[in-house]
């Protein structure tokens, strides 16, 4: 127990001062309807949060239109609701999901990373990396509905969970495409793809940027089940059923157990890691083949 309650002291500390504004500022966040039962429901912007307090979870979704890429703006509101669930007695459990149809997350959004200056890059990094570790760190059980493609950040932020549910939709994919990008996934991605499809896997994934369509990601390990589509959402609340019947105290520092040596190495080299960030991303030729990226996206409509 002590272990847990270090690391949420350890990861409430390392709240960003964005965040500390962010929670402090006057009608971007609020209570909201949550039911007479004195369970509050938290919104933001682009964060819709669906308590169910009987069951003791909370859907969480994601509506940051049109394909929910993780601004820092983004980030920040993801971040704050899931501090506010841990906070909160009543919720064992979480759900993330999208409600932006047929994409849970495009990933780190690409306009954060180009023409911005060195300053911005390395809030935007440390945002990154604040994601990382609360998710992946967070003492409730967090399972991951996956309703749509989920390249790159978003198949980031769906490793974090417990548990990945991906609806069967040959027009989905998940993985870590960064090398089709021109750049490299870094060191803590690669751990939490490795910890989840073992390391020849995730090489010849990592290598070859290979986005996983639903049949091949179940095979691999990338995701836990694939369900119809109508059946992500009811499928991911029996699965958090079972995990919710196992004692809360012995699933979580197992939890820890199991993810501490992984995100250790990330706090060690937090620093590091965020200067080695700026500077790859501030050289000509990542920021050229970043603009060729987006330009290309936006070309694609015609
Ligand atoms: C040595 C190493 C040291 C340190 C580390 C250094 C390196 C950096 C590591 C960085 C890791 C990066 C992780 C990432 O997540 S990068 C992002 C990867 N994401 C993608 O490749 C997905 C790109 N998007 C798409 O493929 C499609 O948009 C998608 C999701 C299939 C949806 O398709 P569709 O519905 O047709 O929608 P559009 O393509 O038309 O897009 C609509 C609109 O959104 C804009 N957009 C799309 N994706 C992003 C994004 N990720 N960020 C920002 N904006 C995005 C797109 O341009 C369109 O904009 P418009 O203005 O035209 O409406």
């Amino acid at each position: 127990m002590a272990l847990a309650v270090g690391m949420r002291v350890l990861t409430r500390a390392l709240l960003r001062p964005w965040a500390r504004g962010l929670r402090a500022a006057p009608g971007r966040t609020g209570p909201a309807a949550g039911g007479g039962d004195g369970v509050r429901c938290f919104r933001s912007p682009r964060v819709l949060v669906e308590p169910d307090p009987a069951a003791g979870v909370a859907v969480v979704k994601m509506r940051n239109p049109p394909v929910n890429s993780l601004s820092l703006e983004f980030l920040t509101e993801l971040l704050i609701s899931l501090e506010k669930l841990e906070n909160d007695k009543t919720f064992h459990g979480i759900i993330i999901t999208s409600d932006c149809p047929g994409i849970f997350s495009a990933g780190l959004d690409l306009t954060e990373m180009c023409g911005r200056d060195p300053e911005h890059y390395a809030e935007y990094w440390k945002a990154v990396q604040e994601m990382w570790l609360r998710f992946y760190l967070s003492n409730l059980v967090v399972i991951a509905a996956i309703n749509g493609i989920s390249p790159a950040g978003g198949c980031l932020l769906s490793l974090t969970c417990d548990y990945r549910v991906l609806a069967n939709n040959p027009k989905y994919a998940i993985g870590l495409n960064e090398t089709l990008l021109g750049i490299v996934a870094p060191f803590w991605f690669k751990d939490t793809l490795v910890n989840t499809i073992g390391h020849r896997s995730a090489e010849r994934a990592l290598q070859l940027g290979l986005l996983f369509p639903p049949a091949e990601a179940l095979r691999v390990g990338v995701v836990d089940q694939v369900v119809p589509e109508d059946q992500v959402q009811s499928t991911a609340r029996s699965v958090m059923a079972q995990w919710l019947d196992i004692p809360d105290h012995a699933r979580q520092l197992t939890k820890i157990l199991m993810r501490k040596p992984t995100a250790d190495r990330l706090l060690t080299e937090r620093d590091a890691d965020i200067e080695n960030f700026v500077r790859f991303i501030c050289k000509d030729s990542i920021q050229k083949s970043l603009h060729a990226y987006l330009e290309k996206l936006k070309q694609k409509k015609g």
